[in-house]
């Protein structure tokens, strides 16, 4: 087993290089270009507003920054919440060195660094990750650029690495998941007894799911197509688990994961939770059970809570006083504090995480120091489709035992690695049969942990949800029959909704309709590279990769006249979401779309694990030569159609889009035979 582990791990280990290597590029740019250079790319933005600085959880502060001109919208780009950034003054100017001690003085030759916590059409909120002194410097103005990590690719090394020379006895678990032991069960009934379910909505597959995963003793997967309340059910099986008196570790493959299983933990009562991360990184309900959050809130009323009061009134005096001994002096006051509630902080942080017992997680995360002496008897991993195999064992080398749920027809992992992306996509085909390339063996460099293990057991380890609880019959209709085997089906309360049956909704023909159909083909409207300004990097001496992104602009035009059709019937903007698979149409949809408040607008990719009542798709290609991209993923689209529950148009060159695509085939061939057809106007 040790060399089928090895070699698993040195696989694994070249798909990590590849994409380190784009890290390294993208680094490789950030160092040898200028930041108007940076921002034409999309990595920064420029002499940008300083709207305001406010004091965020856990002591940080969060700065607000705003488009160059007032009323104006910030140029494309990459960042998006969670993009680690660092701010960059007018040019020539140095970071100001924060006043005194030894820290402060190495500190000062780095540039200030944050996260960003929102990111709208006009301004960017970063939490800062020290004082923002500096700004005062820069004249009210300062640019902000993306900043290379790869921590999550050192972790995943570190798993393999753990993985490889495992100290100790190893658990089943390792034995069982490359292949030298079969999974163990304990009886499903002892598990959870018929009466013993704590939430009673649960259907009859979701207490097989429950129970299977209660009674298994190292490995069971939660197959969850679009809808079937996979998250649903994990949070049952959490609490059983903790009925037992089990401690677990719980992640997502992103923060959006692990905040939604986060935010239905939270609601039942009496479970000792702790959500790890930046703060930057998690949703609004979700903060209050970081651990900085948690610390705060039983400091109050302490001595402890009277010193970060103490804090923010000198904080406050320091930035008033116009006398710098005066100012000094403060700031010295302010430095004590600091470090006593510094040193508080720490001590009681672990107090609170080692209390917890469920502790929340992205599987980066749980590779984080603050987890590094922490076991758990359960690791949990929701959206685990969406994560490279190793990047799961960064969580799964915590625990002897392993819950997996996902839906290996939904979207699978991000590689940023071109060569990683086209070796994949070749394994993919080779498996399916569907080109004539030799076999790889990428096969089991790209599968996830999911897939593996459901390939390896079957039935025995997985559990399928089939009951859908969102969308209408409609629109699940072509997901089902060509992904679940025609085995997904509505649940009554969902079956036959439309918008109509919204009581602030009035009936139209296309809001009384789940489907409508825009088919551009022969309509003119032609796809577009998405104009960036030209920009010569030969001067760098050696070659680089940046992204472009498609448009298509006539297509961008009738997306927002259905969304004006249907907020004019009465639905409000914040019940649509506007997808594309393209990036560039995202930020085209976002220029036009400005004036409606509170309208989705984003990838498909960044859409997965949403919904909406109504969802307006715009699938871009449109070309002589029928080239689909990455449309031609089945997981994608299939990710696009699942979203809507009552309503979704779909607006595309329905040429085009079948020619190369047997699930886009299927979709349009269903679209014609049902949907109400919209003509181009
Ligand atoms: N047994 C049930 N009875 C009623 N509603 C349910 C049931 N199970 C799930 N739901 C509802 O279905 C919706 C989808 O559930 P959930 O988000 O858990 O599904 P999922 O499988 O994780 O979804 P996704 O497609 O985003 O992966 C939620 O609104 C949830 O409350």
């Amino acid at each position: 087993m040790d060399g089928r582990i090895s070699q698993f791990a040195s696989q694994q280990r070249e798909v990590v290089a590849r994409e380190q290597d784009e890290v390294e590029n993208l680094r490789f740019l950030l160092e040898n270009l200028r930041t108007d250079e940076l921002e034409s790319l999309g990595y920064a933005l420029v002499g940008l507003r300083v709207a305001g600085v406010a004091p965020s959880v856990g002591g940080k502060s969060v700065l607000t920054l705003e488009a160059p001109v007032a009323g104006s919208s910030l140029p494309r780009s990459t960042l998006r919440t969670g993009s680690m950034v660092e701010l960059v003054g007018p040019r020539g100017a140095e970071p100001e060195p924060e006043s005194g001690g030894r820290q402060g003085a190495t500190k000062a030759a780095q540039p200030p660094t944050g996260v960003v916590s929102k990111i709208t059409d006009s301004s960017v909120a970063v939490i800062l990750d020290r004082s923002p002194a500096v700004l005062k410097k820069w004249g009210g103005r300062c640019s902000v650029k993306v900043r290379a990590s790869d921590v999550t690719h050192q972790r995943m090394l570190a798993a393999l690495q753990t993985l490889g020379s495992f100290r100790g006895r190893r658990p089943n678990l390792h034995r069982v998941m490359f292949g030298d032991g079969q999974p163990q069960f304990g009886s499903a009934q002892a598990a959870v007894a018929d009466g013993a379910f704590l939430d009673a909505s649960l259907n009859d597959e979701q207490r097989a799911a429950v129970r299977l995963a209660v009674a298994a003793r190292d490995v069971a997967l939660i197959h969850g197509p679009p809808g079937t309340g996979k998250t649903h059910t994990l949070v049952e099986v959490i609490r059983q688990l903790l009925a037992q008196g089990r401690r677990l570790l719980v992640c997502g493959a992103s923060n959006m994961a692990v905040d939604n299983i986060a935010e239905r933990l939270a609601r039942i009562s009496g479970i000792k939770l702790v959500r790890t991360g930046h703060s930057a990184k998690i949703t609004k309900p979700v903060l209050e059970l970081t651990v900085g959050a948690q610390v705060a809130r039983a400091d109050e009323g302490t001595p402890l809570g009277g010193k970060r009061a103490e804090l923010a009134v000198l904080t406050r005096r320091a930035k008033r006083a116009r006398n710098p001994e005066a100012r000094e002096a403060i700031r010295a006051q302010m430095r004590v504090l600091r470090r006593e509630i510094n040193a508080h902080t720490a001590k009681a942080g672990k107090q609170v995480l080692g209390g917890a017992r469920v502790v929340l997680s992205t599987l980066c995360g749980a590779g984080s120091r603050d987890l590094d002496r922490h076991a758990f008897d359960v690791v949990i991993i929701d959206e685990a489709t969406q994560a490279l195999e190793a990047e799961c064992w960064i969580a799964a080398i915590k625990a002897p035992k392993l819950i997996l749920a996902g839906d290996h027809h939904q979207l699978p992992p991000t590689l940023i690695s071109q060569a990683n992306q086209q070796n994949r996509r070749r394994a993919q085909e080779t498996a399916t049969g569907a080109a004539a390339a030799p076999a790889s063996q990428g096969d089991l460099m790209y599968t996830t942990m999911f897939e593996r293990v459901r390939t390896m057991f079957g039935e025995r380890v997985c559990l399928m949800l089939t009951t859908q609880y969102r969308m209408h019959v409609d629109i699940a209709k072509v997901s089902s029959e060509r992904l679940y085997d025609g085995r997904l089906v509505a649940h009554a309360s969902v079956a036959s909704h439309v918008l109509a049956d919204l009581a602030h909704v009035v009936r139209t023909e296309h809001t009384a309709t789940p489907l409508v159909f825009v088919d551009t083909s022969d309509a003119g409207c032609h796809e577009a590279m998405e104009k960036t300004k030209w920009m010569s990097l030969s001067r760098l001496g050696r070659p680089v990769r940046v992204s472009k992104s498609m448009v298509n602009a006539r297509e961008a035009q009738l997306v927002v006249a259905h969304v004006e059709r249907l907020v004019a019937a009465g639905l409000p903007p914040r019940d649509i979401a506007v997808i594309s698979p393209y990036a560039g149409q995202v930020r085209l949809l976002r220029l036009l779309c400005r004036g409606i408040k509170d309208l989705e607008i984003g990838s498909v990719d960044g859409f997965q694990g949403g919904e909406r009542e109504a969802v307006v798709l715009s699938l871009v290609r449109s070309n002589p030569k029928r080239e689909i991209g990455f449309l031609s993923d089945y997981r994608r689209m299939n990710v696009a159609v699942t979203r809507a529950r009552r309503h979704l148009c779909v607006i595309g060159d329905g040429d085009t889009v079948c020619a190369k695509s047997e699930f886009l085939h299927a979709l349009v061939t269903h679209m014609d035979a049902v949907a109400l057809l919209q003509p181009v106007s």
